[in-house]
């Protein structure tokens, strides 16, 4: 996505949703919304790891259906989409790895440094287990496929996931985990990519994919 001050690419406009709000406005409700989306994390790890009475699973559950109750006094029809302004700030409050205000993502802060590596560091607790005390294979995936993603739309073009291969060579332990992905080489619109997820202890997973500038962006 576009950092602050940068015009997104001329094929946003075909899919991505212009709306005429200030960056600051965009600010302030992504710094209102972002602590709701972190309880609301917590509440699911909590769901998971709980160990109260039964009465008290019941009584949670009824304080749950009233927040969604509230929350749901005033809601958008569909999901959040992604979504820009004249000034080139772009957000998408729901994506599943990076949205401010997606409980689901993990969350992800996705860093791209001057030498065109792309990183992103998070801790992956019980709510995204696979084996057990290991992380997800899917959930690696995913990961995966948004570091590179972003990897992939330097220079803020837009570019969507083509292939994805994975070789899981050892279990992520849940904890601490980091993606770190690159461009390796790019053929008309097909831009290659490599990556690789590891926990503190080196590589646990290594990656590469296809990513395609779609024709209707070009
Ligand atoms: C910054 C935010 C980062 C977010 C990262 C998140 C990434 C995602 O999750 S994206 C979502 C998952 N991906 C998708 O939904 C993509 C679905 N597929 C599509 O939309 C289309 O098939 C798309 C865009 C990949 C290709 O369509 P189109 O632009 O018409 O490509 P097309 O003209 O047929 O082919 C162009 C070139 O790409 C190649 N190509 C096409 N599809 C693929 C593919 N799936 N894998 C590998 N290569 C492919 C073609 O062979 C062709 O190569 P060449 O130029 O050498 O002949």
């Amino acid at each position: 996505m576009s950092a602050p001050g940068q015009a997104p690419s001329a094929g946003y406009a075909a899919v991505f949703v212009h709306e005429d709000v200030p960056t600051a406005e965009v600010d302030r409700l992504e710094a209102l919304h972002r602590p709701l989306a972190d309880s609301v994390r917590d509440l699911v790890d909590a769901t998971i790891r709980t160990t109260v009475e039964d009465e008290e699973v019941r009584a949670v559950r009824a304080e749950v259906d009233a927040l969604v109750a509230r929350l749901r006094a005033r809601q958008l029809d569909g999901p959040a989409g992604v979504r820009y302004n004249a000034e080139g700030r772009t957000w998408s409050w729901g994506n599943a790895v990076v949205g401010e205000r997606n409980a689901v993502a993990p969350p992800l802060e996705v860093v791209r440094d001057p030498d065109g590596l792309v990183h992103a560091d998070t801790v992956l607790g019980a709510a995204y287990e696979g084996p057990p005390g290991m992380v997800h294979g899917g959930v690696g995936a995913l990961l995966l496929d948004h570091v590179m993603g972003v990897a992939a739309s330097a220079h803020q073009r837009v570019t969507l996931t083509g292939t994805l291969t994975m070789r899981y060579v050892r279990s992520t332990p849940l904890g601490p985990v980091r993606v770190e992905a690159r461009i390796e080489r790019e053929e008309g619109r097909k831009v290659f990519v490599v990556a690789t997820l590891g926990d503190p202890d080196g590589v646990t997973v290594e990656a590469d994919g296809v990513f395609i500038v779609p024709r209707w962006a070009v």
